[in-house]
């Protein structure tokens, strides 16, 4: 039996696929994966019994993924299966921003009561001209699944649109329109463009990456979308060019006291991925990930392991997590045929500083031989997690 801690609400559909029969999604100390959204986990939540955590949705910044790999803890998200709900969202809040939607929506809620209403809306119609977003340049940075969406969007909607990506994923190049003008830098998109729109994660390298420097180039007025992370736009920054009219609007689902308490913030509140289908998405496949991973040792959507696939047919599977370094493979499979035990199958892939090796015996092994060769493999300076399936 499975134990499953659960943080966040998730979709039904999701946990739904979790049989009864193995899987238990309980409060408990000791569990064997963790599935979750934005709660943000810590490593107190991470006892020694985890060996894998989903994330229901696109961002790990909430998990500690260097010390889960560390430890050889599978980290999963679900590439894409909230995309097209945040390109939604942001090609609403473009549109509506643009033509003031936001406040004149507020200003005729004040007017519920007042008298001459029809005159008032026609004299006051005038605080609320817009701007058309045909023709305009809209700035996409982070080509990944949702910034792919966003420039195809755009694109339809007869926007020129310019995308910087510098480590833009090939899938990715597929997908996007050959007609999406390709930026060579971050100033480049700064300096052309009157909207610019975030679709990169939150990480070290990418903290602050809209900063005073970046503002400061940027056209007079221009609107930045930030649907990706509150923390990737320096806020001292930003208020000053919200204060000096540069940035015309800042419209972001990471609300703040602080944003929010500034000049021309649109917030909405971490809406993004809140619609039934991207519930069910990523809820699914944060499940399916997740039940692979336990059930057969297969990763899929690790974003700290590569993908490592054997079809399961063994009568035993050894799984293995390690530094990618000279002769692990050598050392464990030496170990296997000292105690003459033979090979099926067997695969090993490495992702970074980091691999993963799968093998499946020949034999079917008894749990005190499992403890046993677990205790001999564990030595091995480099492996950071064994498993037997
Ligand atoms: N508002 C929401 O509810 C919501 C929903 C989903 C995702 N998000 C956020 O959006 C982010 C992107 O999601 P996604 O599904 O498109 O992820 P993704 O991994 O498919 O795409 C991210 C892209 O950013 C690129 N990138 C990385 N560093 C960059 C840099 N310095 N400059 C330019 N591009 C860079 C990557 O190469 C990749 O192509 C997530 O990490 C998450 O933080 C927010
Ligand atoms: O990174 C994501 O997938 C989004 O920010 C959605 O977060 P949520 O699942 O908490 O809505």
């Amino acid at each position: 039996m499975y134990q499953i801690q659960v943080y966040n609400q998730i979709a039904k559909k999701g946990t739904d696929l979790f049989s009864e029969e193995k899987y238990r999604l309980t409060d408990t100390e000791s569990p064997d994966g963790v599935l979750l959204r934005s709660y943000p986990l810590t490593e107190e939540h991470i006892p020694e019994s985890v060996k894998a955590i989903a994330r229901a949705g696109a961002g790990v910044n909430n998990i500690p993924v260097a010390d889960c790999t560390k430890k050889g803890i599978v980290v999963f998200n679900t590439p894409g299966a909230n995309a097209n709900a945040v390109k939604e969202l942001v090609i609403t809040s473009l549109i509506a921003s643009s033509r003031k939607l936001f406040e004149a929506v507020q200003w005729t809620q004040t007017i519920q009561n007042a008298e001459n209403l029809e005159r008032l809306v026609e004299i006051e119609k005038k605080k609320y001209i817009g701007s058309e977003i045909q023709g305009k340049y809209i700035g996409v940075v982070g080509a990944g699944a949702i910034g792919v969406l966003v420039a195809n969007a755009a694109l339809a909607l007869d926007m020129e649109v310019i995308a910087f990506d510098p480590f833009i994923s090939v899938n990715s190049a597929w997908l996007l329109s050959r007609n999406v003008q390709r930026a060579m830098s971050l100033d480049e998109v700064f300096t052309k463009c009157d909207y610019i729109t975030l679709h990169m994660p939150l990480s070290d390298k990418t903290k602050g990456i809209i900063n005073a420097s970046g503002f400061d180039k940027m056209k007079e007025g221009v609107q930045v979308l930030n649907f990706s992370r509150g923390e990737l736009v320096n806020e001292d920054d930003l208020e000053n060019a919200l204060e000096s009219g540069k940035v015309g609007k800042y419209i972001t689902d990471f609300p703040n006291e602080r944003v929010l308490n500034m000049k021309n913030v649109v917030a909405t509140p971490h809406l993004g991925a809140s619609t039934q289908e991207s519930e069910e998405n990523c809820a699914i496949m944060a499940v399916q990930q997740l039940r692979s991973y336990l059930e057969t040792g297969n990763i899929k959507n690790s974003v700290n392991f590569a993908d490592v696939e054997l079809p399961y047919i063994g009568k035993k599977r050894l799984t293995i997590a390690h530094q990618n370094i000279p002769n692990m493979v050598g050392q464990i499979t030496a170990l296997l045929a000292a105690n003459s035990i033979n090979i099926a199958d067997m695969i090993n892939r490495s992702k970074g500083d980091y691999a993963y090796t799968i093998i499946d015996l020949d034999q079917d092994i008894d749990h005190d031989a499992e403890e046993i060769l677990k205790g001999k493999v564990k030595v091995i300076t480099g492996v950071t997690m064994i498993r037997f399936i």
